[in-house]
């Protein structure tokens, strides 16, 4: 609409001007001003409004855009398998996706508008140029290609820059979040790391500072060069057009107007030159939105946990991606229903590494794993019959309620099984005496929120836990930040607690693993001993030295 407005304003412009200069004479010239610039007017409002509905929906539409994108990305990485987590380049993918998602796919959506109206609105300059003086177009063309060629260039050096700069950018990232972090306040203050942490930052930035203004003093000095090849050609065509007046090859009101479409059309193809190597240099970070999203894993589909009778892992071995030696080799362990089963050994012998194979999240590089005699194929399958309480277990910034609750996030939500898991891990005492209660916030970022203990965190995990109802439940080190009478009494009811499921612990207390069905000891990521306490102390190995250091060392202690 706009644009036929444009196009109608130029020919009346030209009839106006031809008209005045024709009827010669300022009255005459008044006469024929005043409806053009009545039109104008009328014009530049209609222009105006119709401008401002489209800006509106347009941002409208950016915000459904940037939710459904962004919210396409979020899918792609929480569905991605945990050993790409491991990879700096899925780690560098992932930001470029979230960046194209952020601003990328939103750029397109406002690019390809303004190339429509800006592509509209030349047509209509075109279309009136060419009934004027169409054989001005080629050179209208030709004067806007060096700026489309300076666009072209500048999208691939940004998106060059992008690429080298993503490591980068994420270790900024990454002490950004040190220095502004609420978990990280209280060590960063005491050790004074502040001021280093700061200083890294600087350095960091400022490379990346610097290596950016380069690229754009370089895009810089294109777009200077191109722009004036580009005025510098427009000219010598306005030089050829006075020449043609001046000989009266050409009359006056066709060149005043041929010259202002001119202008008009060089100016707009220069623009949607540049608009399309906008929508180029998006279509590229697209395309990595589009790899990132396509090349992660599908949706697994839910799966009915059949009864657990036994797991078994047979000769397996893994390395880490990008680690030169592997973490556990030609493991073979055994866990049959009901059953306690201990992992022990020195810090890095590889307890975690399988604990965390036998709950499915890594797959062996070799050997294989056996969930009830059936080779393990889904490792989603494992999964689900699997509740985990990580050493490392995360502390969620939401609710005590959602905090347990995760346990099972594929199952109507009940309070009553929350509070019956709280119960279990000696987390409802203090959960009820929190100002909201279970509803409490537990972030201290949060209005009205409030934070626990290292301890009772650890006991919500516990309950998280509890509140999977899992038959296979692996706790790693589940009593490290518990007191010693919790501690003991988890230990003591560990059977009665979690009875009827199978139950896999990592503990370095070795006395918690004394009534265990069977202890498995690893060192190097291979199986050195096994068997119950007592053949074990009988064997005289590591375990039975670990384990009298552990008591020698608790005997010496003064009563
Ligand atoms: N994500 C990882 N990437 C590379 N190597 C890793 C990774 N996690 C652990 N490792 C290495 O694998 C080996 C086994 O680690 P693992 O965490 O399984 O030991 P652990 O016995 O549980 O130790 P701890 O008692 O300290 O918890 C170690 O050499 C460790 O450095």
């Amino acid at each position: 609409m706009t644009a036929a407005l444009l196009g109608c304003g130029l020919l009346l412009l030209r009839h106006a001007t031809g008209g005045a200069l024709q009827q010669g004479g300022p009255a005459a010239t008044a006469d024929s001003l005043v409806p053009l610039a009545v039109g104008m007017v009328a014009f530049a409002g209609l222009g105006g409004t119709l401008r401002a509905i489209a800006n509106t929906r347009q941002r409208v539409l950016m915000m459904q855009l940037d939710r459904h994108v962004v919210g396409l990305v979020l899918d792609a990485a929480t569905r991605a398998d945990i050993t790409d987590f491991e990879d700096p380049d899925f780690h560098d993918r992932m930001q470029r996706a979230v960046f194209a998602s952020r601003g990328q796919a939103v750029m397109v959506v406002t690019t390809v508008v303004a190339v429509v109206q800006t592509a509209l609105a030349l047509i209509a300059v075109t279309a009136t140029f060419l009934l004027m003086a169409w054989w001005l177009l080629p050179f209208a063309l030709i004067s806007a290609l060096p700026a489309v060629k300076a666009a072209r260039d500048e999208r691939r050096d940004s998106y060059g820059l992008n690429r080298d700069l993503a490591e980068n950018r994420r270790k900024r990232q990454y002490l950004e979040r040190l220095m502004t972090g609420r978990d990280e306040a209280k060590e960063i203050r005491a050790l004074g790391l502040g001021p280093l942490l700061r200083e890294r930052w600087n350095d960091r930035y400022g490379d990346e500072a610097r290596r950016t203004t380069t690229t754009y003093r370089r895009h810089l000095r294109r777009q200077i060069a191109a722009r004036w090849t580009g005025d510098a050609f427009s000219l010598a065509v306005v030089a050829a057009v006075w020449w043609a007046v001046t000989r009266s090859v050409l009359d006056l009101p066709t060149a005043l107007t041929a010259m202002t479409g001119l202008w008009l059309l060089s100016a707009r193809m220069q623009i949607v030159g540049s608009l399309f190597n906008n929508v180029g240099s998006a279509a590229l970070y697209l395309h990595d939105l589009r790899t990132f999203i396509t090349d992660s894993a599908p949706q697994p589909t839910a799966v009915a946990p059949a009864p657990f009778r036994s797991l078994r892992a047979l000769g397996v071995s893994f390395t880490y991606p990008g680690a030169d030696r592997p973490a556990l080799q030609d493991v073979t362990v055994r866990l049959e229903a009901g059953q306690l089963v201990a992992l022990v050994g020195a810090n890095g012998s590889g307890k975690t590494t399988l604990a965390k194979i036998l709950s499915g999240l890594y797959r062996p590089a070799e050997g294989r794993l056996d969930l009830n005699g059936e080779p393990v194929t889904d490792l989603g399958a494992l999964r689900a019959q699997t509740a985990v309480v990580f050493q490392d277990f995360v502390r969620y910034r939401f609710s005590a309620m959602d905090n347990i609750a995760f346990g099972r996030p594929d199952v109507p939500f009940d309070p009553r099984g929350v509070r019956t898991a709280a119960e279990q891990a000696g987390a409802h005492g203090f959960l009820t005496r929190l100002r909201h209660g279970y509803d409490t916030m537990l972030s201290k970022e949060f209005s009205d929120g409030s934070d626990l203990s290292l301890g009772q965190w650890q006991r919500l995990a516990i309950a998280r836990a509890f509140y999977r109802d899992a038959p296979l439940v692996v706790l790693d080190e589940p009593t490290a930040s518990l007191d010693p009478d919790a501690e003991a009494e988890l230990f003591a009811h560990l059977r009665e607690l979690f009875r009827g499921r199978t139950v896999l612990l990592i503990s370095h207390r070795l006395a918690s693993v004394r009534h265990a069905d069977a202890v498995y000891v690893l060192q190097d990521g291979r199986i050195v001993e096994h068997g119950t306490h007592e053949s074990l102390t009988e064997l005289g190995g590591t375990y039975a030295r670990l384990y009298r250091t552990q008591a020698d060392a608790y005997q010496k202690v003064p009563s």
